[in-house]
């Protein structure tokens, strides 16, 4: 049985959770719940804290993890990346009072608060930049506030918690992050079962991703159609009964269609209609 390690909590549980839904796997009804079995899917699932998984995952007691990839650097643990899974984008930055300084080279002699250390002490001494690290749990924009820091490393996304702490982001972020899935890196070649599981969330990626768009158009403004719309491998062209006429099935980005289908309007096609896809194996 493949077993996998799921946020608990957090900005990365419900997602995950419903990542996996979708891509069929049975998922907790009651948050108490730690451990799940899905046994039509020969998978168990362990509900862990997020900064844990890439621990247990690295130890090799669990096959696979869903985390952070900032999560997973910070700990250090020997658990490897095998795929994105496009939400929870952040970056990790720091941020100051402004006129406290303006770029990582000046923190030499100051302190600075953060709940991913690893990734900072690690940033900093590849800065050459001399300046502590105190660990905290959360909420370490008040920090500053409080007089326990100069300077904060975290987890920023819009901008806004930031904003209102009164601070501004100094330098290039230390990490672009999102979720990933994770596997142990002493791990044995990947099985059958990890393999299936891989392309089941492929397939939720596709399908939130891509559209299925179908449209008519005049057989010799084709090839110009086409390359509007060539597909992940090449569209399905079928004969219409007029003959002067075919019919176009591709798959597109879905924050792409309205403008495809725009310019496929402007080439004469016509009856351009889009569809969403459920699930997909590519
Ligand atoms: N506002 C956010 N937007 C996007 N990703 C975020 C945000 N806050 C945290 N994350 C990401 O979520 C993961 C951290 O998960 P974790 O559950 O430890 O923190 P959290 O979401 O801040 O939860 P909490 O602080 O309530 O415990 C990291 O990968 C981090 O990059
Ligand atoms: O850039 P923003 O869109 O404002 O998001 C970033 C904030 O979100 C997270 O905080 P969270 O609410 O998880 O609280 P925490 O600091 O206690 O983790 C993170 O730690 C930042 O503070
Ligand atoms: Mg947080």
């Amino acid at each position: 049985m493949l077993r996998i390690a799921v946020p608990n909590k957090g900005s990365l549980s419900e997602p995950a959770s419903a990542m996996l839904h979708e891509a069929g796997y049975r998922q907790r009804k009651d948050r108490r719940e730690l451990v799940l079995a899905d046994s039509e899917n020969d998978v168990e699932f362990f509900f862990l804290r997020p900064r844990d998984i890439a621990v247990y995952v690295g130890s090799g007691k669990l096959d696979l993890g869903i985390t952070g990839r900032d999560l997973l650097l910070d700990s250090g643990a020997g658990a490897e990346e095998i795929m994105q899974l496009g939400f929870a984008g952040s970056t990790l930055r720091y941020a100051t009072r402004p006129g406290t300084a303006k770029d990582v080279s000046e923190f030499g002699g100051m302190t600075v608060a953060t709940s991913f250390p690893g990734l900072v002490r690690t940033h900093l001494s590849d800065q050459q930049v001399d300046a502590s690290v105190v660990e905290l749990d959360g909420a370490v924009e008040t920090a500053i506030q409080l007089g326990v820091a100069e300077i904060i490393a975290d987890v920023v996304e819009t901008g806004t918690t930031l904003r209102n702490a009164g601070l501004e982001i100094i330098s290039a972020p230390v990490l672009h992050s999102e979720a990933v899935v994770i596997r142990s890196t002493g791990a044995s070649a990947e099985g059958p079962k990890i393999g299936q599981f891989l392309r089941r969330m492929q397939g939720v990626l596709v399908a939130r991703q891509y559209v299925m768009m179908d449209y008519d158009i005049r057989a010799e403004r084709l090839e110009a159609a086409v390359a509007l719309t060539p597909g992940l491998e090449s569209p399905t062209i079928s004969p219409l009964h007029d003959k002067g006429w075919v019919a176009v099935r591709s798959m597109v980005r879905t924050d792409e269609a309205q403008r495809i289908m725009d310019d496929l309007y402007e080439l004469g096609a016509r009856a351009i209609l889009t569809t969403g896809i459920h699930a997909c194996r590519l």
